[in-house]
């Protein structure tokens, strides 16, 4: 999929990895629309960007994943202004263990109130163009992080939603295809302030030290396998697995176990 022309939503978009994103989308010839509930960070980065790349290529929307009614304006919006929706990435997070129905609300609902919010828009059988929705799940969306139960969850949740979107599309006739980015560690924001984030299992701190000791990433190295997964018009229903020393899609197995 050539992206020159493409009209792209990133949630979470002001800074992180979802900035990162933005930058590349942009950078291969992408329109951004950029969603973050940080008016002052997104409003920044909006005005730097368009001096790079041009006035008419982004727009700042505050949204907050977690209000329908936000998500339902900002796709309205860019609908208006770019003329429909080609790519969405529902990377909007956060990570807070003492706070976990919001963690809930955020990492899992958002992003299924972003792909069903983008499919009134993308879904050929509804009018839409079609394209690609890529999910910012984790690796914690594939193993344990002991010391981020919930957090682990709703990653693993966002995995097996992202894997049955895709082939629920590919059985209806969508012409979208769904796929997850698995990044380990990375250097963002979400890696600041750990004790408080656990909380409950604030105990787990030097633990989830030595996971970390295993390297932490930059956000253009998630970046460049969000631009993959785009661009790669035969991945389906992936899982990108992204850390410091390896890149690789998930070996899910095929068919379900059954017991014998
Ligand atoms: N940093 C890391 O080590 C890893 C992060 N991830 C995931 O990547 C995604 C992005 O995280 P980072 O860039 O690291 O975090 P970050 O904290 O640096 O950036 C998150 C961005 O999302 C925005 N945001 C948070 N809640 C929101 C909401 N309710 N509505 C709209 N915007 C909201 C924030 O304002 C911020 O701009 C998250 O889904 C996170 O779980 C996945 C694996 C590793
Ligand atoms: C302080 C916590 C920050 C959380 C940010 C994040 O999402 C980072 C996750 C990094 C690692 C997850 C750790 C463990 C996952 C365990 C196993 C994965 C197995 C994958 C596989 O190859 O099968």
């Amino acid at each position: 999929m050539a992206l020159s022309g493409k009209s792209a939503v990133v949630t979470g978009a002001a800074m992180g990895i979802g900035k990162a994103m933005s930058e590349i989308l942009l950078q291969n010839g992408a329109k951004v629309v950029l969603l973050d509930m940080n008016e002052a960070a997104g409003k920044s980065l909006q005005e730097a960007l368009s001096k790079q790349y041009g006035q008419d290529r982004t727009l700042f929307l505050i949204c907050n994943v977690e209000s329908e009614e936000q998500m339902k304006a900002a796709f309205q919006k860019t609908v208006e202004t770019f003329g429909g929706i080609d790519i969405l990435c529902n990377n909007a997070g956060m990570l807070n263990e003492s706070e976990w129905e919001k963690t809930v609300s955020v990492n899992l609902l958002g992003v299924i109130r972003g792909t069903y919010v983008a499919l009134q828009h993308m879904n050929k059988l509804t009018g839409g163009r079609g394209g690609v929705i890529v999910n910012t799940a984790s690796l914690a969306g594939l193993g344990p992080l002991p010391s981020c139960p919930v957090y682990t969850a709703t990653k693993h949740a966002v995995v097996g939603f992202t894997r049955a979107m895709a082939g629920a599309s590919a059985a209806s006739g969508y012409g979208i295809r769904f796929n997850a980015l698995c990044p380990g560690f990375v250097q963002t924001d979400l890696l600041s302030n750990i004790l408080a984030r656990l909380g409950p299992f604030s105990h787990l701190e030097a633990l989830t030290q030595t996971f970390m000791d295993k390297g932490v990433i930059n956000t253009s190295d998630v970046a460049k396998c969000l631009l993959e997964l785009v661009t790669d018009e035969t991945k389906n229903g992936e899982a990108l697995i992204v850390k410091s020393d390896l890149k690789m899609y998930m070996p899910f197995p095929t068919e379900p176990k059954t017991p014998k």
